[in-house]
């Protein structure tokens, strides 16, 4: 074990302490509204600024008309507030902004802010959430937080809606299916692309096509070709460099395209295959070749350019067996057109035909890939109809979260100076919940989460194998007794302050992704099924839903009538 240096922390602990700043250097403190700065003004002009105040950070409902959001974004969070400073150029262009009746002294004020006496706890990255429950709560200098509102729910509300939006995908795909993330062309923005990658990778996502996304998280990169690739072809007499060496080493093909010519024709005068195709584009052929000749190790074909069954999968059939004689085996096609169920049933048909026919064993099992404009709907139909893909790739329905374009987050007070603060609505699924608050996941005995319960601070926490009642946040009649089988606590400190707690470490992405699918198998299935999930219950305890009243009917004017 290293030993301390007598004058501080040594190399080790100083690394642990040092968190880097956000992803995206866009984020910074200037990242925020303008109101944020004209309120800390004013909180400053009346000497109001530290006061302590207790903010939440939550969601009303859950996306994509289901019952589950998947928590994502903490880990950028956290980087911000570790890095939150002003740079002076900053200073002056928000003196800029503002009215040149601001005094001096605010400035002098934001130059010495930092995020070191704000306190932020969390629920884990990853974990299964649900509306009302506070993802986030974050405790500091009223003035400070205020300035936190808009980076912290413009961090949390994407990357939450588009893991979510993968994790649906791949509940919808099934568990065997390879899932890759084709988005990066149709995202918003450079940040969207980068966001989705990550946060689709969270979500239950095998890879990703981003590059970039790949470099920065370490997400596996996959990728296939394009109708570019095929149609830049004209003809076989183009490929001038033909050899190919066998996989073993150990010889060399000297004319790969006239041995996928023998294929071709062996295929086309086939027992089992004769007549369900004639001639085949030989433009199409001759892009199949050359790519195998770059990558015989990965040779996947895009096989839609021309005609799937007459052209693209016999000219990969011809490709792959020739491969196969130099021991190399083909990974598979991709599909991005037509009737994909049908395609992908036809194209099945054939691999298992040819591997009866030439007895090349496992090439009935030749993965197949499709794409094209899929969602939610077109993979369910398909799954309905009976297919044979085995893996997806899906860009601007999953990163544009086209089904619901935001998640509704919202950052409200709940308490100042100690004292519980509410906002009211007419509408009830906007009233806030008052008070600096603990939350809890009750588990039941089949194993499931219950219900999730949330308390005042200082109240006793619920224990395992004793009875407490859960009660609906607003409504007087829905309420139940819960006899927990285990009870996890929700919110974790992820960014201490002054107050001496420990920080939790922030896992890598790999990490909170095994989690993320633990979390969604753990879930009872009546809650995730996609045609009327039932809802999870949040509820409050029996004294945090006297208090929450209490306050209501303090807070709201009597009506008069006239
Ligand atoms: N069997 C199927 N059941 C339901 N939807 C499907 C099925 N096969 C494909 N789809 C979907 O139908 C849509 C077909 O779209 P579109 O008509 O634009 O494509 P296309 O004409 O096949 O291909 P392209 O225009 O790219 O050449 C896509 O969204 C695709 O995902
Ligand atoms: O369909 P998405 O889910 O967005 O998935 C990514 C798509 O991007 C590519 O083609 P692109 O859409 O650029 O061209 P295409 O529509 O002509 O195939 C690819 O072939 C996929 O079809
Ligand atoms: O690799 C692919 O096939 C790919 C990547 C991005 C978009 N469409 C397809
Ligand atoms: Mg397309």
């Amino acid at each position: 074990m290293a030993t301390a240096v007598a004058n501080g922390p040594n190399k080790d602990e100083k690394r642990a302490d040092c968190i880097d700043g956000p992803t995206n250097p866009m984020v910074t403190p200037l990242l925020t509204d303008l109101y944020q700065f004209t309120m800390a003004y004013a909180y400053w002009k009346a000497g109001k600024h530290n006061e302590r105040a207790v903010f939440d950070l939550y969601f009303r409902r859950n996306p994509f008309g289901g019952e589950y959001t998947i928590f994502a974004g903490l880990e950028e969070c956290i980087k911000l507030i570790a890095n939150f400073k002003f740079t002076e150029d900053e200073i002056a262009f928000i003196k800029s902004s503002l009215s040149s009746s601001c005094e001096d002294g605010f400035y002098d004020y934001l130059r010495g802010i930092d995020c070191s006496d704000v306190e932020i706890h969390a629920i884990s990255e990853g974990f299964v959430v649900f509306p009302k429950i506070p993802l986030m709560r974050i405790e500091g200098p009223v003035a400070v937080v205020q300035l936190l509102e808009t980076p912290l729910v413009n961090l949390i509300n994407y990357a939450s809606l588009v893991a979510t939006n993968a994790a649906r995908h791949r509940f919808v795909a099934g568990k065997s299916k390879l899932l890759l993330e084709f988005g990066l062309r149709r995202a918003q923005g450079p940040d969207g692309g980068i966001g989705a990658s990550k946060y689709c990778y969270m979500g239950g996502f095998d890879a990703t096509s981003n590059v970039a996304a790949g470099r920065l998280f370490g997400i596996p990169l996959r990728g296939t070709h394009s109708h570019a690739f095929v149609s830049s072809f004209m003809s076989p007499d183009e490929i001038i460099e033909k050899s190919l060496l066998s996989c073993d080493g150990l010889k060399v093909c000297e004319d790969f395209v006239s041995l996928v010519h023998s294929w071709l024709s062996k295929l086309k005068w086939s027992q089992l295959l004769g007549g369900t195709f004639g001639e085949t584009n030989q433009s199409e052929l001759a892009a199949f070749a050359s790519y195998a000749l770059a990558f015989p190790e990965n040779f996947l074909a895009l096989v839609d350019t021309y005609d799937v069954m007459r052209s693209g999968i016999p000219n990969f059939c011809a490709v792959a067996l020739a491969l196969n004689d130099l021991g190399y085996k083909a990974v598979g096609i991709r599909l991005d057109s037509g009737d994909l169920a049908y395609l992908s049933c036809e194209t099945r048909k054939f691999f298992q035909a040819v591997e009866k026919e030439f007895s090349v064993p496992h090439f009935g099992k030749t993965s197949i890939t499709a794409s094209n404009d899929l969602n939610e709907e077109t993979l369910d139909a398909l799954n309905k109809q009976g297919h044979e893909v085995d893996a997806y790739g899906i860009g601007t329905h999953l990163v544009t979260c086209y089904a619901q374009p935001a998640l509704g987050v919202v950052f409200k007070l709940v308490e100042i100076n100690n004292q519980p603060r509410i906002k009211l609505s007419e509408d009830v699924s906007k009233v806030s919940i008052p008070c600096k608050k603990r939350c809890y996941r009750l588990y039941g005995k089949e194993g499931y989460p219950l219900v999730d319960l949330m308390t005042g601070e200082n109240e006793p926490p619920p224990k395992a194998g004793e009875r407490i009642l859960c009660r609906h946040p607003f409504n007087e009649s829905k309420r139940a007794y819960v006899v927990p089988q285990r009870v996890e606590e929700l919110l974790k400190c992820f960014w201490p302050g002054k107050s001496g707690k420990n920080r939790e470490e922030l896992p890598p992405l790999k990490m909170i992704r095994e989690r993320c699918i633990e979390q969604l198998d753990r879930m009872r299935p009546d809650h995730m099924r996609r045609l009327n999930p039932t809802p999870y219950k949040v509820s409050v305890s029996a004294k945090l839903y006297d208090f929450i009243h209490f306050l209501w009917l303090n807070e709201a004017p009597v009506g008069e009538l006239q």
